[in-house]
């Protein structure tokens, strides 16, 4: 499923105007404060803003946002957590799974046992990527979804992501890592101050 942006701003950022095809990943550069973050929270409907967002053949603003919210997943550079254990955050038809997706990252089973307070930024990046990609959505905004992790664990996350891509989901990822964004990304977009956007 491919998406589609137009004209797609805010006060602070933009207009960006781009797309990713089915399948595609999208690497996002540009200096700390450039509107990253800013630019995937409003494809994922999460700030207000003007413009056009069309994936899959499909306005976005034709589609009630529960169904937006299944197809998209958006994986915040600190991910939210509510309940006292890691394992609480997962549903219980899951737990095959988790694990099967914690063992691809590096990641303990045991883990799902422990307190969130516990768990390392690391761990939490990979956890909040699990708990993403478990309702299987088929466009993955990621923001810097490696900046804690050391070269072997962020091998496993690139792989994963790789993994997902080949079956049809299409990715926008930031990253402040060159090396990594010519890796994973097969466009790349540099954001300039202002919000420009530079090939
Ligand atoms: N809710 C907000 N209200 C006002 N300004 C904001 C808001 N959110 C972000 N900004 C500002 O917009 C600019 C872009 O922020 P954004 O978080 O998108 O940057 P970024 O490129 O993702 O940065 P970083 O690489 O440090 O994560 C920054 O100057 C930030 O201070």
């Amino acid at each position: 499923m491919s998406l589609f942006v137009e004209g797609l701003h805010n006060h602070l950022v933009g207009p960006f105007t781009f797309d990713v095809p089915a399948g595609g990943c999208l690497a996002v550069t540009g200096a700390s404060g450039t509107g990253k973050t800013l630019l995937l929270r409003m494809i994922a409907d999460l700030d207000p803003h003007e413009g056009r967002v069309t994936f899959a053949g499909i306005d976005r603003a034709t589609l009630p946002a529960p169904a937006w919210r299944r197809l998209t997943a958006l994986i915040p550079a600190r991910s939210g957590w509510w309940a006292d254990t890691i394992g609480e955050h997962f549903a219980p038809e899951h737990e095959v799974e988790k694990h099967a997706l914690a063992a691809d990252l590096l990641l303990p089973g045991s883990l799902f046992d422990r307190p969130i307070e516990e768990a390392s930024t690391g761990e939490r990046q990979r956890l909040a990527l699990i708990r993403a990609l478990l309702a299987e959505p088929r466009l993955l905004l990621l923001d810097e979804p490696t900046a804690s992790l050391d070269p072997v664990s962020t091998e496993a996350v690139e792989s994963m992501i790789a993994r997902r891509r080949a079956s049809g989901t299409t990715v926008v990822w930031i990253t402040h890592d060159a090396a990594q964004a010519s890796r994973v990304g097969d466009l790349a977009l540099r954001m300039l101050p202002g919000g420009v956007l530079a090939a």
